[in-house]
């Protein structure tokens, strides 16, 4: 009676029980209903999601490797006005600049990685130098030791979000890319966000095995604008919930090429990716990923186009991976940091393993509990 009165009061919450219900999907129930933003057409819910064509120039869209606005679709959700879901809206082979620019750029010194936690900055210097042999000559079939790369599981622009207190402060900045700052703007501009500043990145590094904890992003201090996700690679299910954490959340996948924007009402909303899926097509990478690139790149493009050599290291590594980046806005314009949140110098690199932010941590306890 005891011990069912404690099982009772343990009772998972609609979220928590639908996380679980997808970490352990394998594609083949059809009760799991998905949406598929590639399919709009099948799910009831999904409205049409009007964008301000207007804002962005052709010229401006190409420079950043998206198609003209006027050709994106966009889409939202019945009760979630704010959130906004843009399948696949890049110039075809434009994907691969910003796959390589998380493996080989953004990865690097000063941004902050989950390996400095542990590991000296000499040791994750040049994390892409000390990878691509091994992850060159890596066959899909074996399952040799990981390399540094394939160890990253996140990384920090601008702002660097301080996972132990949840906070951003002025002392831990660093610029943020141009090339993705850039990027951002045009896409928060055609969503009906004209001002959005990009000033803070997390960048979250998936394999098959990966999953995202529940959560709500909410250190920003700027609310009123809105946090976009980029997703490049195999698929995934991601959760969309409400303002409490037990409201059963809203199940839709994830395609390389996708960008989602939450905003307005969506803004703040409970979210987690439970699962990382085989891209549709079946493939070892999506077909969109193979496509040569578009002869309609400006010579000004922020997108640079990826050699053959650098490719192969990223087609190698993806095979297996997804990578989101996700950008933000922390101050309102004008705004600065509340005094109490400065810290002491050299606190930068002062995190304490395994206390990361609690949507990390429950990778690793998800990764733990394999019964779960
Ligand atoms: O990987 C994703 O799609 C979500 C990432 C996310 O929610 C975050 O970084 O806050
Ligand atoms: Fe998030």
């Amino acid at each position: 009676m005891a011990a069912r009165a404690v099982a009772g009061a343990r009772e998972e919450d609609a979220f928590r029980r639908l996380f679980r219900f997808y970490r352990r999907w394998e594609g083949s129930d059809p009760a799991a209903a998905v949406i598929d933003f590639s399919r709009p057409a099948a799910a009831r819910q999904v409205v049409s999601s009007p964008l301000n064509f207007s804002s962005v120039s052709d010229q401006d869209a190409c420079r950043a490797g998206l198609r003209p606005v006027s050709q994106w679709n966009a889409y939202g959700l019945d009760n979630y006005p704010g959130f906004i879901f843009i399948p696949d809206p890049f110039l075809p082979g434009c994907q691969r600049h910003w796959v390589k620019q998380c493996l080989k750029q953004y990865s690097q010194k000063p941004n902050i990685c989950n390996l400095d936690m542990h590991m000296s900055s000499q040791e994750t210097t040049d994390l892409w130098g000390k990878s691509q042999h091994q992850l060159r000559n890596k066959s899909s079939s074996k399952q040799g030791p990981r390399s540094l790369l394939e160890k990253l599981r996140w990384v920090t622009l601008g702002y660097h979000y301080n996972w132990n207190t949840k906070k951003y402060s002025a002392d831990h900045y660093t610029p943020f890319p141009s090339d993705l700052a850039f990027l951002s703007e045009q896409v928060a501009k055609a969503c009906g966000f004209p001002g959005f500043q990009a000033e803070a990145g997390i960048l979250n590094y998936y394999h098959f095995d990966s999953s995202l904890g529940i959560h709500v992003d909410e250190s920003e201090l700027d609310h009123s604008q809105p946090l976009l996700s980029f997703s490049f690679g195999q698929s995934s299910i991601f959760l969309l919930g409400g303002q409490k954490r037990d409201q059963a959340p809203v199940a839709m996948f994830m395609h390389s090429g996708d960008v989602m924007i939450m905003s307005g009402f969506s803004r703040l909303l409970y979210h987690a990716v439970p699962k990382v899926l085989p891209n549709l097509d079946k493939k070892p990478l999506p077909s969109c990923m193979e496509l040569p690139l578009s002869p309609d790149l400006p010579a000004d493009a922020v997108v640079q186009p990826c050699s053959q050599k650098d490719w192969e290291v990223c087609a190698n590594y993806l095979q297996a991976s997804r990578i989101n980046m996700t950008v933000r806005q922390v101050l309102a314009e004008g705004q600065t940091f509340p005094a109490e949140s400065r810290t002491e110098e050299g606190e930068l690199h002062a995190f304490s393993v395994g206390s990361y932010h609690e949507k990390h941590s429950e990778i690793k306890r998800h990764k733990c509990n394999t019964d779960s």
